[in-house]
């Protein structure tokens, strides 16, 4: 059955054309984000779901949203999506990071030529009649300092645009390198330094816990006397009520915002002031942007609901359709793996181990470690996927590690998952033979060559004689069918191990008469997601 996919806010409707043209059902519902209750109530029958800002994407929301795979904002600002809630749930969340990032900047640039010279108040007044020449005394950009809060795709876009303009443009970034900085000709400054230099200070950063309230009053006081504020990022990164204040007072002499607070702003202590340039959140308003995101956010969720194929994913690494199909194998092998772990360990995992030998080493190794975590955490959540497993085991302490190499000798390449616990260190090795098949080719350091099945049993015991003729008969008797028998035994002797692959669930049955044996120090019936 074709995926289904809603569009839950305003996109353009080329969007809609190209998951049309790739087979992909959707629903085209561009006022529906508005409605929360709705929303939930229908969320449960989509695979997919684009947004812009005005659906909120909330963990009631997500609670319902039992097939759900992918959330893509044709955008770039993603906090009104609870990501925590959709990586928990594995639903990868995307964005569109580069679609309308140039249309942004240049309103930014536009809101700032329109607050050092009053040009909606002088445009409004010309309107209604009047001619006031000499009310709108402006000032030049040529010379001004701006300070850059946040000098990433946007912010790097108006530090280019500003120097064009011949200002002396300064940034506050702490991701920004100094090597960096000097390459885009700007000068990298603490926060304080900005606030105390700059005439105009404009905003380019994520509101997130960090950033939220970076112009409090507090900060806002730091501001040199005449200082004009853009904001064309998020609400909720100024305090609005101190601006308010401090325009009366004449300590700001203009603000332009594009984002406020509360969305949509139908009321502010901004509205009504002199020298308050606003807008209805119209960064990413041009015809070109709106294509550009509209037809990225189609292409990037078909890819991923038809290939797996993962583009400007914000909570998962990416892997391209080409290493979708390449690494297919390989993704299946590191579940395998990290399933055998999972359903071999009872008790607390402290930390995950992999090694990458060979060929594999060159592959995309982020998404085959989420691929083995995930495999371990389906033992305790059968729900685990790539995306949710590694939330969950960093919310558990879990330390995971990986380490890669390109000497593994006999195969063309190969992974060893190893995990640690308070007991014991369990580690698995696996391959794909020339077959393009998984293979488990190592317990506990012993060597095997298990082909993987559904359904499989794996016991160890003392290396002695009689035993595969003890286990052999106990499954005969008990009505189970062996697909394939593998054996390993330590080298420097005493424990053995045997992989039984076998036709369907081994029976209670079976298990207990094993056990009455005495045979096996341990016994393990194993299940495995074969696809
Ligand atoms: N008004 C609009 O319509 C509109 C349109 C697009 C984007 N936006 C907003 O603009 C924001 C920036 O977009 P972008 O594409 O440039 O993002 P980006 O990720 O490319 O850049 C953000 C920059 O902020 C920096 N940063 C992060 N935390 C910081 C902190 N505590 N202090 C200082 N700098 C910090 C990062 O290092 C990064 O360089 C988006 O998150 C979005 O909220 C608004
Ligand atoms: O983060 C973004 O991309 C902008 O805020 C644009 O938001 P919009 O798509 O709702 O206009």
């Amino acid at each position: 059955m074709a995926p289904k996919v809603l569009v839950s806010d305003k996109l353009s409707e080329t969007a809609v054309q190209i998951f049309r043209d790739r087979g992909i059902d959707v629903d085209f519902q561009p006022d529906l984000g508005k409605d929360k209750d709705r929303l939930a109530e229908v969320i449960g029958d989509y695979d997919g779901l684009a947004i812009r800002s005005a659906t909120k994407v909330t963990e009631k929301i997500l609670e319902n949203a039992h097939k759900l795979k992918v959330i893509a904002r044709a955008g770039i600002g993603t906090d009104n999506i609870d990501k925590v809630a959709a990586s928990k749930k594995g639903v990868i969340v995307m964005n569109t990071p580069f679609g309308n990032m140039i249309t942004t900047a240049e309103h930014a640039i536009a809101l700032m030529f329109a607050v050092a010279r009053q040009i909606p108040e002088a445009s409004a007044s010309t309107h209604a009649g009047k001619w006031e020449k000499s009310r709108f005394m402006g000032t030049e950009l040529t010379n001004k300092v701006l300070g850059v809060i946040g000098a990433g795709n946007i912010g790097g876009i108006v530090c280019d645009r500003a120097r064009g303009l011949k200002m002396k443009v300064i940034a506050y970034d702490p991701f920004l390198s100094e090597a960096k900085a000097d390459k885009m000709g700007v000068e990298k400054v603490e926060l304080d330094d900005l606030l105390a230099r700059a005439d105009f200070i404009t905003l380019h950063v994520p509101l997130t816990d960090q950033t939220r309230n970076i112009l409090s009053r507090k900060n806002l006081e730091k501001t040199k006397k005449g200082v004009r504020i853009i904001n064309c990022a998020r609400g909720g990164l100024v305090d609005e009520a101190a601006v308010a204040d401090m325009l009366k007072s004449g300590h700001i002499a203009g603000v332009a915002f594009d984002v406020f607070e509360v969305e949509p702003a139908t009321d502010s202590p901004l509205f009504g002031l002199p020298n308050v340039v606003c807008t209805p959140h119209l960064g990413a308003a041009t015809t070109e942007a709106q294509e550009n995101v509209a037809l990225q956010v189609a292409e990037q969720m078909s890819d991923y609901l038809l290939t797996g194929a993962v583009t400007n994913a914000l909570n998962m690494p990416s892997v391209t359709a080409e290493e979708a199909k390449v690494m297919g194998p390989w993704i299946k092998l590191s579940g395998h793996l990290g399933s055998f772990i999972g359903q071999m360990t009872d008790e607390p995992i402290k930390a995950i181990n992999i090694l990458y030998d060979g060929a594999v080493s060159q592959m995309n190794l982020p998404a085959l470690t989420s691929a083995s975590v995930a495999g371990i955490m389906k033992a305790v959540n059968p729900e685990a996927n790539m995306v949710s497993a590694p939330v969950v085991a960093k919310e558990r302490g879990i330390k995971i590690s990986t380490t890669h190499q390109d000497k593994s000798g006999a195969f063309e390449g190969y992974i060893k998952l190893t995990v640690v616990t308070d007991k014991r260190e369990r580690s698995i090795g696996g391959t794909i033979f020339s077959d393009g098949k998984p293979r488990f080719i190592q317990i506990k350091g012993i060597n095997i060559d298990a082909e993987i099945g559904a359904h499989m049993l794996y016991v160890t015991n003392n290396d002695q004689p009689g035993i595969i003729g003890a286990l052999g008969q106990t499954m005969g008797t008990n009505d189970v069918n062996i697909a394939n028998f593998t054996l390993g035994r330590s080298t420097a002797g005493g424990e053995a191990i045997a992989l039984l692959y076998v036709d369907a669930p081994v029976p209670q049955k079976a298990i207990d008469a094993l056990r009455e044996t005495g045979l096996f120090l341990q016994i393990k019936p194993l299940q495995f997601d074969i696809g």
